[in-house]
C-alpha cells in the first residue's frame, strides 16, 4: 500500500471491484443461460472438459501479477461448476480414497455431488449404469497393486477417459486422477490419447522405440505377452483407445 493510500480508501477501491466482478459474472450466468436454452449445443453430457481447458490456458497466459496462477484455476473450477449445475447438473462417483475425493472436489467444484463408491470398478459401474455421470479413477502407475489396475478391464466400448487432473500442477503432482464418463471429451486444442497395447512379450524400452514420442505409462510382462498403457498424440492402429484429454499444464505454480 502506497503511503498516500487510506485502508478505508484501498477497501473501497476492493468494493467497487467487487462489483465489477459480480456484475461480470452474473452477465456470464447469463449467457450460459442462454446457451443452454439454444439447439446449437451438441446433445450429450453438459460437460465440456476440452473446451474448460482451453480456456483455463487462454487464461493463464495471460495471467499476470500476485495472484496465483492455482487460484486462478480453482475460482475458474468454481466457475465452471456452477455453470454445468446451471445446464441440468452433474455427479461424481469417487472410489474409497479421501486423496481422490478431495481432487474430484478440487476439480468439479465444491457444490458437485460426490458419490462415495466402494471400489475402482463399483465406480466404474456407477458411471455406466446412469448412476453417476463421471468416475475418478487413479491415474495407472507402476507397481499398482492387481484390483488398483483398471484400465486392464476397462470397457473401452462403453467407457471413455475424458480428463487427466489436476489440470495444473507445478512438476509432477503427487496424486493424479483419471476422470471418466459416456460421452468422449471435445478437443481442447492440445490433447493427448491414452490406449492400451497386448503384444507379445516385449521390454518397456522396446515398446517405447516402437512408439516414438508416445510416453510408456506401464508395461506388465505376464505369461509370455506384454500389457502396456501409453500415451501419445495419437493411437497406432490396433490399440484399444480408452480416451482423450487435455494435456495437463505442468508449468509454474
Ligand atoms: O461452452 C459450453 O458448452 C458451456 O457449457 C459453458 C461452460 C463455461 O462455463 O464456460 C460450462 C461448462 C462446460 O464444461 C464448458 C464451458
Amino acid at each position: 500500500m502506497a503511503d498516500t493510500e487510506t485502508l478505508a480508501g484501498v477497501r473501497a477501491e476492493l468494493d467497487a471491484l467487487d462489483d465489477g466482478m459480480h456484475a461480470l459474472l452474473m452477465r456470464r450466468a447469463d449467457a450460459v443461460a442462454r446457451l443452454a436454452a439454444s439447439a446449437a449445443k451438441p446433445s450429450g453430457t453438459v460437460l465440456r472438459p476440452g473446451r474448460e481447458a482451453a480456456i483455463l490456458r487462454r487464461l493463464l497466459r495471460r495471467h499476470e501479477g500476485s495472484l496465483p496462477r492455482a487460484a486462478l484455476v480453482r475460482i475458474w473450477r468454481e466457475i465452471f461448476a456452477a455453470s454445468v449445475a446451471q445446464q441440468g447438473g452433474f455427479s461424481v462417483a469417487v472410489p474409497p480414497d479421501p486423496a481422490l475425493a478431495r481432487l474430484a472436489a478440487e476439480h468439479f467444484g465444491t457444490g458437485t455431488a460426490l458419490r462415495p463408491q466402494p471400489s475402482l470398478a463399483a465406480a466404474l459401474s456407477a458411471v455406466a449404469g446412469g448412476g453417476a455421470a463421471a468416475a475418478l479413477l487413479p491415474w495407472p502407475r507402476d507397481g499398482e497393486a492387481e484390483e488398483e489396475a483398471w484400465w486392464t478391464r476397462f470397457d473401452a466400448q462403453q467407457l471413455q477417459v475424458i480428463a487427466r487432473l489436476p489440470f495444473l500442477h507445478p512438476g509432477e503432482p503427487p496424486l493424479e486422477a483419471a476422470v471418466v464418463a459416456l460421452n468422449p471429451a471435445d478437443s481442447s486444442g492440445e490433447d493427448r490419447v491414452l490406449f492400451r497395447l497386448e503384444a507379445p512379450e516385449e521390454s518397456r524400452a522396446a515398446l517405447a522405440a516402437r512408439h516414438p514420442g508416445a510416453r510408456v505409462l506401464i508395461a506388465r510382462r505376464e505369461a509370455g505377452r506384454t500389457r502396456a498403457l501409453l500415451e501419445a498424440e495419437t493411437a497406432p492402429p490396433g490399440a484399444t483407445v480408452l480416451g482423450r484429454y487435455a494435456l495437463p499444464e505442468r508449468g509454474a505454480a
